[in-house]
């Protein structure tokens, strides 16, 4: 049986005053049935690991660099962010993809160098609106799940992260039987490459416009085994009854 994971991007958000919300998270969740991971901005690292002072919520960051050391001006390693105290790192995020140009194979390399330092790699996939309009989407997912995902993933170091880019903030998200296609397409690429055994132990996480008011119906959905979430985990309030439909799900 595969954990639930209710995950948090707070993307470029946050600063030193909003770690109360990750404490509140924390108290509110002393030991989640799910488990339960923020990704703060990269400076809330280690205040965030110290705020849990070993509690339940786990911290991960939002990128690595495929490198663990090096001349490269203002990146950080998978090692370093394990230093750190993240356990996770999402990579392959739509909005890297798109403002900072990476492709699948920077996503390959980035999900081994997490892989390698010890890192759970939330791999992140997804179709543009065009794509889907012109019934692309599966094409699509194939392709960056085959090009992003490196032969060094098991069920323990890797997830999925299905996100629609048509999706994020914008209130929209897909019909049920749409999330379902796409997760039960994923787990079977998956199983083909690296065997039943392990991509039955791999999370498909869905990502994009998840709310308290649509969690329940997503997590219903075949394959879904979570969320990445990114504008309603910037609130404890708003993040917890996200928590407990995962929960409710299980
Ligand atoms: O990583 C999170 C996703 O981009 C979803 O963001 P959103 O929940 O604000 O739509």
């Amino acid at each position: 049986m595969r954990r639930k994971l209710a995950a948090g991007n707070w993307k470029m958000h946050g600063l030193l005053a909003d770690l109360s919300q990750i404490s509140a998270l924390n108290a509110d969740h002393p030991d989640p049935a799910t488990d339960i991971l923020i990704c703060p901005p990269t400076t809330l690292i280690v205040p965030a690991c110290a705020a849990i002072n070993g509690g339940a919520v786990q911290i991960g960051a939002q990128d690595c660099h495929a490198r663990a050391s090096g001349a490269f001006t203002g990146d950080l390693s998978a090692v370093m962010l394990k230093d750190a105290g993240a356990t996770a790192v999402i990579v392959g995020h739509s909005e890297r993809r798109d403002a900072h140009e990476e492709s699948s194979e920077d996503v390959r390399a980035k999900s081994k160098a997490a892989h390698a330092a010890g890192l759970t790699a939330i791999i992140c996939l997804g179709e543009s609106l065009a794509q889907r309009e012109a019934a692309n989407t599966l094409d699509i997912i194939a392709g960056q799940l085959s090009i992003s995902v490196p032969d060094t993933a098991v069920a323990a170091n890797t997830v999925i992260a299905y996100e629609p880019c048509w999706a994020i903030g914008s209130g929209l998200t897909p019909t049920p039987a749409q999330i379902g296609e796409v997760h039960d397409f994923i787990r079977a690429r998956l199983t083909t490459r690296f065997g039943e055994a392990e991509a039955n132990g791999m999370r498909l996480l869905y990502g994009g416009s998840v709310k308290p008011g649509n969690a329940a119906e997503i997590f219903e959905v075949s394959n879904v085994d979570g969320a990445l979430v990114g504008g309603a985990s910037l609130k404890a309030e708003d993040f917890t009854p996200i928590i407990n439909a995962l929960k409710a799900a299980s």
